[in-house]
């Protein structure tokens, strides 16, 4: 099939090429220059495993093709996929969903012949219903702009295998449309159904609402936990075996269970903030103030870190803290809404200084904040610094030797906010090794 995907960003990319890699002859469009010209130069723009690879494949195979023009893009497809992005607004709650109204005013009012067009970025509840009476009004008499809706539940760091091999997809459509829509997303899905997709095919509002309820349940799922370790806290129980055992009642399952810093990235904080502002809007008044206490549970714990920060060093000011992490989880190049990033500047603001390292986005951090000290190595971080921070559970910090750093630091106390050091191993070394949140005269018993 020809297929157009709109928008090749962290979703968008790893999108086009997995339906080139199903066999489909695929165009991305992007509109910013630097990324098109990475993409027609057979790279993934950005940091994510294993893109460029499949990228050149599927190039070499003459299924995939990168344009910046809206009129090319139009040409080819008989199905559209929208990927742009929607990000928070500045009143810190609705999602801005200018880039999806433009993209579908760009593509109707070009449109020649019958089409259809499935959104995946993610919407504000309600919002896809609007989507498709716009592309109604705006798409030449005689010709039909059809809508369906498929949110997208891609994992950064994982976004080939996640986009492969989707657990679902979800199609919402109008009750006219369904029947045109259905028929073509089955087509361009079909290697994805076969390889054990769940296919759901709903009406709009329902379909806006899984992607709603996934993030929300997520976010929720590891606030609890974070509540749960601050009661840990509070009465003297070993927060490991509580959340082990938790982990496994197969109706819980482990995922996001261990205590720490809490969750950041592009989508869990601006998806739950509009998903509470919708709900805030339509009446469902105890559902928002969940979802704001789930949100605030989650930033409560960037709080704990500097607060945990202060209660080792008294003073932040005149202080030097070294940060390992930086990426708003690992494996990835990415430091939007990242919580090890927030605590650095909160570190910062309050006086210390910050010596700060990340395996891949340490050229992010210099450019974003060329306030807070970026060096070369995690070794060279603890170098002069009077307490270690671990805000992000990269490997390499988990399989660092704690030997090696200790003629660096002095004293040497390592707060280890996201529980993935070797605690024995680092006190064996001469740290005082922390848990975040954890007061001092409870510590040292490992866990
Ligand atoms: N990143 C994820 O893990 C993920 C997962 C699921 C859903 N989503 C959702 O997908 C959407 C896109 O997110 P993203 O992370 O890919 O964002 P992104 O910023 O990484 O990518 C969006 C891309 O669209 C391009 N773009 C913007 N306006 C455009 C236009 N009018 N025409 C063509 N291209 C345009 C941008 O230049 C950018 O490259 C959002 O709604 C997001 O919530 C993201
Ligand atoms: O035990 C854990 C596991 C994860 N995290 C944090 O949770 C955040 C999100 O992690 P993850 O879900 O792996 O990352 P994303 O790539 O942001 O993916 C989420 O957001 C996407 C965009 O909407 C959805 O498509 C995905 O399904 C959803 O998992 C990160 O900050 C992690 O550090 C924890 O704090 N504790």
């Amino acid at each position: 099939m020809k297929i157009t995907v709109i928008g090749c960003g962290r979703l968008g990319t790893p999108y086009t090429v997995a339906l080139a890699e199903m066999g489909h002859d695929v165009l991305g469009v992007e509109v910013n220059p630097e990324a098109l010209a990475a993409l027609q130069d057979s790279r993934c723009p950005f940091d994510e495993p294993g893109v460029t690879d499949y990228i050149r494949k599927n190039v070499d195979a003459g299924r995939l093709r990168f344009t910046g023009s809206f009129d090319e893009a139009v040409a080819h497809g008989e199905l559209f996929f929208l990927a742009v992005p929607t990000p928070q607004k500045q009143d810190g709650a609705t999602m801005d969903v200018t880039a999806v109204e433009d993209s579908i005013r760009q593509i109707a009012r070009r449109l020649t012949r019958d089409v259809v067009l499935i959104g995946k970025s993610t919407v504000p509840v309600g919002t896809a219903e609007r989507m498709a009476a716009l592309a109604a009004d705006v798409a030449p008499s005689g010709v039909e702009l059809r809508i369906g809706w498929s949110p997208d539940f891609l994992r950064e760091a994982l976004s080939m295998e996640t986009t492969l091999r989707p657990a679902r997809l979800v199609l919402g459509t109008s009750p006219t449309d369904r029947e045109v829509v259905e028929a073509v997303a089955r087509r361009a899905w079909a290697p994805f159904v076969d390889a054990g997709a769940e296919l759901l095919v709903t009406d709009f509002v329902t379909a806006d609402l899984t992607k709603a309820a996934a993030n929300a349940f997520l976010s929720t799922k590891m606030s609890f936990i974070n509540l749960v370790d601050n009661m840990c806290r509070a009465a003297g129980a070993d927060m490991t075996v509580v959340s082990h055992s938790l982990g496994l009642d197969p109706r819980i399952g482990d995922f996001g269970l261990t205590p720490g810093l809490g969750w950041g990235g592009s989508c869990l904080g601006k998806d739950i903030r509009a998903f509470a502002d919708r709900a805030e809007e339509l009446g469902a008044h105890a559902t928002a103030r969940f979802l704001m206490l789930v949100d605030e549970a989650n930033t409560d714990r960037r709080t704990m870190a500097v607060d945990h920060a202060r209660a080792v060093l008294g003073d932040l000011a005149d202080a030097t803290v070294a940060v390992w992490g930086a990426s708003f989880k690992p494996g990835v190049g990415d430091i939007s809404d990242s919580p090890a990033l927030d605590v650095a500047v909160r570190l910062h603001q309050a006086g210390a200084t910050v010596r700060l390292y990340d395996p891949s986005v340490n050229d992010l951090v210099n450019r974003r904040h060329p306030d807070l000290t970026v060096v070369d190595t995690a070794q060279d971080a603890v170098e002069g610094a009077d307490l270690l921070m671990v805000l992000t559970d990269w490997q390499e910090f988990s399989d660092l030797d704690p030997s090696m750093l200790t003629e660096h630091a002095e004293p040497r106390t390592v707060i280890d906010a996201r529980r993935c050091l070797n605690p024995q191993r680092w006190q064996e070394a001469g740290w005082s090794h922390e848990l975040l949140g954890y007061t001092r005269p409870a510590l040292g018993d490992g866990r």
